[in-house]
């Protein structure tokens, strides 16, 4: 008998439905995964910004989280929006060896900030120590490794994997010919991961989807160069499909409900 592959997501939520837990939940269902989720913080956000931000106490996200693992076989851990430094130190206490890809979060899309100095100290001092593969953009590989903007983005990446996880630095760049990711694999060794960049201000949640579907692969058994250019792939498509969208004021959702693999659901054992 077989399950579905299920991922844990602890995340914050975004009301508008584009980025956290919404992106995750949705990305893991495109890719048939059974998605649980563990909720750190409640925020009032939309296409256009951040209005309001409530975070649950570390007790409330550490019974959400046991929960789910004394009940599902849960296969990857995939965070997003911490919110406080006591909520970053539940998630390094999960049981080793559960593979956990780590979404720093400190600003929304719509340029609003989502962690303070506190939760940038406990990414650097235990979550990535913890975690399997760290998925920062340029900005927040910048604050965890406090290297500058003119430093090339190899080097930032390596430093981040001194800290412990294998990386992917992502950059989503609308307006650049190309988007380039660079991976640091669990070893040390860096690649590159280039597609056209899809010319689209519905970008909004394109982190959390690239680091969900990345979750999913990886638990289906990909190495991280396959399960980042999968995940590329997957973003890079969902931009396509909501390019033409015209939902909110703002930066509008990218479309996590594009679903390449329903007919191929990945599976597991136990
Ligand atoms: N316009 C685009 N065209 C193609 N790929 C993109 C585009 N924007 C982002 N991506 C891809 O999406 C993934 C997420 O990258 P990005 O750098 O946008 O994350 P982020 O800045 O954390 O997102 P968020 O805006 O949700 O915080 C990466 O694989 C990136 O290359
Ligand atoms: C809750 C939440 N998580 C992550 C992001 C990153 O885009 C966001 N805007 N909101």
């Amino acid at each position: 008998m077989s399950s579905p592959l299920v991922a844990l997501t602890v995340a914050g939520t975004d009301s508008g439905g584009a980025a956290g837990v919404a992106a995750d939940l949705t990305t893991f269902a495109a890719l048939g995964a059974h998605g649980a989720c563990a909720v750190t913080a409640v925020t009032a956000q939309d296409t256009v910004g951040v209005r309001r931000v409530v975070p649950l106490s570390a007790d409330d996200v550490r019974a959400q989280i046991d929960a789910v693992l004394e009940d599902l076989p849960v296969a990857v851990v995939k965070t997003g929006m911490l919110g406080s430094a006591e909520v970053a130190a539940v998630v390094t206490d999960l049981p080793p060896g559960l593979p956990l890809v780590v979404d720093p979060v400190l600003v929304a899309t719509s340029g609003a900030e989502l962690g303070d100095a506190a939760v940038v100290a406990a990414y650097r001092d235990h979550v990535l120590a913890r975690g399997t593969v760290v998925t920062p953009n340029f900005d927040e590989a910048l604050r965890l490794t406090g290297a500058g903007p003119a430093d090339p983005r190899e080097d930032v990446a390596l430093a981040l994997h001194a800290l412990g996880p294998a990386v992917v630095l992502t950059g989503g760049d609308a307006e650049a010919p190309t988007c380039r990711d660079v991976v640091v694999d669990a070893r040390g060794r860096v690649r590159t991961v280039e597609h056209a960049a899809v010319p689209t201000t519905n970008d909004h949640g394109t982190g959390c989807t690239f680091a969900a579907a990345l979750a999913v692969h990886l638990a289906s058994g990909a190495d991280l160069i396959d399960a980042a250019t999968a995940a590329h792939t997957f973003v890079a498509a969902a931009l396509r499909t909501s390019a033409d969208w015209r939902l909110g004021r703002g930066r509008g959702p990218v479309a996590h409900t594009f679903t390449p693999a329903r007919h191929n659901p990945p599976t597991q054992e136990k």
